[in-house]
């Protein structure tokens, strides 16, 4: 089976497009669903957070203040570097643990926002962007997330540009018309690389 990924800037529809692909039987390995995964209470990823953080990123419960930890990451690239050291190699275990345990046979898709910036691309056999243009990603992150503009444009900066994430890719699925408009996108993706699968065995 080929190895897939599927990347896209914030917000640009990563979630929506792998629960359409989930629903036509494709096995989805997310990244950012691991990424809260490993640093439940009681992991060493969240150990390892407080040792770094201090725990006023902490909520009364001991659970992760997202939200803190977010503001203080996302306004700090050395935070950041550190918190992706952290969190990184723990979800990349994970994942690898997760797409070895696939039923045989099954198609699997890894979701990994970070695909380009982490240089996981060469991993891969095939690499699927979801692509928007980045005043929609804004628009999404201020009416969805409750963002500021700068909040906003804060996370959009600390990631891949829309160009480096399309020079990638092997499939694009443009996220900008409506649901049905991307779910006959992903329709067409999954039918072509079903097809190359088949001739390829
Ligand atoms: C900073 C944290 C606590 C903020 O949590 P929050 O619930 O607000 O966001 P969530 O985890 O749902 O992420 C939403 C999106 O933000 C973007 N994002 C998250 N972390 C990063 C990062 N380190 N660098 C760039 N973009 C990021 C991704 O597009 C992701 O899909 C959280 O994102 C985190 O732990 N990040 C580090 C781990 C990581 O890199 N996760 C993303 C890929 S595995
Ligand atoms: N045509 C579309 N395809 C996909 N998502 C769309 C579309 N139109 C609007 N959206 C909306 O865009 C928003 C972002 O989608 P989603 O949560 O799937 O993105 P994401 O890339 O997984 O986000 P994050 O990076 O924050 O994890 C959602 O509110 C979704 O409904």
């Amino acid at each position: 089976m080929p190895r897939i990924a599927l990347t896209g800037g914030i917000a640009s529809g990563k979630s929506t497009v792998a629960r359409m692909l989930e629903a036509r039987g494709v096995v989805i390995v997310d990244s950012d669903v691991l990424a809260r995964e490993v640093v439940e209470p009681g992991t060493e990823g969240l150990d390892a957070i407080v040792e770094r953080f201090g725990s006023s990123v902490l909520q009364p419960d001991g659970s992760l203040d997202r939200a803190r930890l977010g503001s203080l990451v996302f306004a700090d690239p050395a935070a950041r570097a550190d918190l992706n050291a952290i969190v990184h190699p723990l979800v990349r275990r994970r994942a690898e643990e997760l797409e070895a345990a696939a039923p045989a046979g099954a198609l699997v898709v890894q979701v990994i926002p970070l695909l380009v910036e982490a240089g996981l691309v060469g991993g891969f056999d095939h690499v699927i962007v979801v692509d928007v243009a980045v005043d929609e990603q804004l628009r999404r992150l201020m009416s969805r997330n409750g963002y500021s503009c700068d909040e906003a444009m804060a996370r959009i900066r600390a990631q891949a540009t829309r160009e480096e994430r399309l020079r990638v890719a092997d499939t694009v699925i443009d996220s900008s018309g409506s649901l049905a408009e991307t779910e006959a996108q992903v329709q067409a993706a999954l039918d072509r690389i079903v097809a190359s699968t088949d001739q390829g065995s």
